[in-house]
């Protein structure tokens, strides 16, 4: 696991993120980033659904199918490529499928949580940790439970960074990720994230 690129990562897009949107005088971004790193959690949980005790569905979302934006996820349209020909021809971009690819939300919000809670290390000036102790709780509901409490209290006691790392990097192994899948993830967000910044996000 090397945590020295991701951070390196993170550091550069905070800066831009920094450039495009500057801090107002007294803003306490801590708070902020500390409030989105619990809303990731929080969409995290809703995609694992393991908690769901009242739905037949409680399997995590891994897969989920992404529509070809050219025509919509129908695989033709009233197009060749981007001209438009007035009768229904197969889309060129699919090839007629309607899906472009997959994706794994339950490891893309991983991820996102990941990225915030990096950008809060960075906040702090906290700097790579050495180590991180893994920790795990008995099941994955008492260790969201426990991230959502240690994070909500991070403000407070930022002697708390490691551990909730440790409890973070934990949850990731009880949900199935790999170091490479979630670096891989990671990568692939950046990119988005910078095209974003590029967009005027
Ligand atoms: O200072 C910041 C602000 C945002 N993000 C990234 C983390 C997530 O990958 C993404 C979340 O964006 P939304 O989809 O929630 O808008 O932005 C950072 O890395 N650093």
């Amino acid at each position: 696991m090397n945590l020295q690129k991701l951070f390196d990562l993170q550091r550069q897009l905070d800066e831009r993120i920094e450039q495009e949107h500057p801090r107002k005088p007294g803003e306490d971004r801590l708070a902020k980033k500390n409030l989105a790193l619990l809303v990731e959690l929080g969409e995290l949980a809703n995609e694992w659904r393991g908690f769901k005790f009242w739905s037949h569905d409680q399997e995590p979302r891994t897969e989920e199918k992404i529509y070809c934006r050219y025509c919509g996820g129908q695989g033709e349209g009233y197009f060749a490529g981007h001209t438009w020909t007035g009768k229904k021809e197969k889309c060129i971009f699919c090839n007629g499928t309607g899906i472009m690819g997959v994706k794994n939300p339950l490891l893309e919000k991983y991820v996102d949580g990941l990225y915030f809670l990096f950008s809060i290390g960075l906040e702090e000036n906290i700097g790579i940790l050495d180590e991180v102790d893994v920790c795990q709780s008995d099941d994955i509901t008492s260790q969201f439970l426990e991230l959502f409490d240690t994070i909500s209290n991070l403000p407070y006691d930022i002697s708390e960074y490691p551990y909730i790392f440790g409890l973070y990097l934990g949850l990731g192994e009880m949900l199935g990720f790999t170091w490479e899948e979630i670096e891989e993830s990671y990568f692939k967000k950046n990119r988005e994230n910078h095209e974003r910044q590029n967009n005027g996000y």
